[in-house]
């Protein structure tokens, strides 16, 4: 038996498998794209079908790429976009709905009834979390509450819930119904300090306990694969949530170590250690990972719209070609214009939390054109990263001193040009790595080390190689000038003034 680990990245656009060799090389990617379904404004879902049958297809393809025989793999580490939910018949294995995305915001009404009746502290005190329809909880009681008689089926224990991880653990098991302490912590039923369902909140938000997953380690034996779907069974080893197994795969093992995620969204996490912190400048507190029963915590900035803004200029105002094209149109933009992007397309995430919040273009002129909105764009995602980095270091001041680099992955950390502007907004270096899979391989972490083929945390880390490291150079008064204009165009967005 050869010591490869298959990584399962299921995101929100596409489903990757990427197998990794015993030194933690890669040596075979798949990926493949499903459909979104849009079915009402501010609605997102996916179909469980899909979700499972992309996974299933770029496993089989990556092992037949890298001319593998399962008896070659060791493990299987599962990482996947997070809180999206599923339900699904236990005796059919069909779900009952499609799967509600992170994105969706049809739960709104229900998070701000349960504000108004006073219930956020309590479930922020023990979830870590706010009440916002980004979580699963209240996705799950609007399955329960819409598709005809689920809540009678739920009753009697005929119904499971899962995160994307327990989907695919169900599937590709036949049956084990189980996720990890990261994927728990993004449900809003989960008490991140005790480490187990909270029955108190199962109630308030409407969520019989029987639906439930059981809760591991996120290195852990989850069960083997059926023999159908690779020719012999596989070990699946480790499961987080992707922003958590980013943490991993950047080796932020250390307290006060942060790192900052570019893809659709952007999420940065910064190691808390054993410490959950509690956040006052409305950041998340979140599982960063745990292992032998120990959790490790971080405090969780979240943005809905970074690259999502780029695909918004080459698909919405078609001013790009391509994603990299940004870059390019920013490099030319007309220094003396001040323009300011506030990219709220589906409401704002940290630290702000508007959910009726639009997007907002500031400062055009008669000679604003496609390269200064291109810039615009580009820095407002510079300047959000800046205002979760500044609430973080208010939540936790020890992070001032130990958090001085920021590490950075995801599809738009390819443009220098935004990693630069980065450095410059923040007044921090920014440190982009030679493996940017940094998701993927933070689940082959997971599972390798599981097995046994891979070394500890400490070792790990050594594996961690920079391509490269993004200094700040902007003067500090433009600097301070460029940020108090991004703050007055959020305050001017903002749906409640
Ligand atoms: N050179 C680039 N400059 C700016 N943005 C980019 C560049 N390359 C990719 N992107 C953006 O990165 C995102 C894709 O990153 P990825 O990590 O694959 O996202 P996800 O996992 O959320 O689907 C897209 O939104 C794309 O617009
Ligand atoms: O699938 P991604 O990479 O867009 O990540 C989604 C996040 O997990 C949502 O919380």
């Amino acid at each position: 038996m050869s010591a490869h680990i298959l990584a399962i990245d299921q995101g929100t656009t596409s489903s990757r498998a990427i197998l990794f060799d015993a030194g933690q090389r890669v040596v075979a990617v798949a990926q493949e794209e499903f459909e979104q379904h849009f079915p009402r404004s501010g609605w997102v879902e996916h179909e469980p079908e899909d979700i499972w049958n992309s996974t299933l297809a770029v496993c089989r393809a990556a092992i037949a790429r890298a001319k593998l025989a399962p008896r070659d793999i060791a493990g299987i580490g599962i990482t996947n976009q997070r809180e999206t939910t599923v339900v699904w018949d236990r005796a059919s294995g069909r779900a009952i709905h499609r799967a509600i995305v992170w994105q969706d915001r049809r739960t709104a009404e229900t998070c701000a009834a349960l504000r108004a009746a006073g219930h956020e502290p309590k479930v922020s005190g023990r979830t870590g979390l706010i009440l916002d329809p980004y979580f699963s909880g209240t996705k799950i009681a609007w399955i329960l509450d819409q598709v005809p008689g689920a809540r009678d089926l739920a009753k009697q224990g005929r119904l499971a819930f899962g995160t994307v991880d327990s989907w695919l653990l169900w599937r590709l098991t036949g049956g084990s119904h189980a996720t990890d302490a990261t994927n728990a912590s993004r449900t809003l039923l989960y008490d991140i300090h005790r480490g187990a369902w909270d029955e108190e909140l199962l109630d308030l938000i409407r969520v019989p306990r029987s639906l439930l997953p059981e809760i591991k380690d996120s290195a852990a034996d989850y069960g083997s694969t059926l023999s159908d779907f690779f020719g012999a069974p596989i070990r699946i080893l480790g499961i987080a949530g992707d922003q958590q197994a980013a943490v991993v795969g950047q080796a932020c093992f250390k307290p006060g170590m942060i790192k900052s995620t570019y893809g659709t969204g952007c999420f940065a996490l910064l190691n808390t250690g054993g410490r959950a912190v509690a956040s006052k400048n409305r950041l998340l507190t979140t599982v960063a990972y745990q292992l032998n029963g120990q959790r490790s915590y971080a405090l969780e900035g979240a943005i809905f719209i970074a690259g999502a803004a780029v695909q918004w200029l080459r698909d919405g105002l078609r001013i790009i070609a391509n994603a990299a094209e940004s870059g390019v149109l920013a490099e030319a933009a007309d220094l003396n214009q001040e323009v300011y992007l506030v990219p709220a397309f589906v409401g704002l995430g940290a630290p702000y939390w508007d959910a009726e919040a639009r997007g907002a273009l500031f400062g055009l002129t008669r000679s604003t054109g496609p390269a200064e909105i291109a810039r615009a764009a580009l820095e407002a995602v510079c300047y959000q990263t800046h205002d979760l980095l500044e609430a973080m270091h208010a939540d936790w001041p020890e992070a001032q001193s130990a958090s001085s680099v920021l590490r950075v992955d995801g599809g738009m950390v390819a443009s220098d040009w935004t990693m630069q502007c980065l450095a410059d907004i923040l007044d921090a270096p920014v440190d982009r790595p030679r493996i940017l899979e940094t998701t993927a391989l933070g689940a082959a972490y997971l599972a390798g080390m599981q097995a046994g083929v891979y070394p500890g945390l400490e070792e790990l880390t050594r594996n961690w190689h920079l391509d490269r490291r993004f200094t700040p150079a902007m003067d500090e008064g433009v600097r301070r000038h460029k940020l108090a204009g991004w703050k007055d165009a959020v305050a001017r967005t903002l749906s409640k003034r």
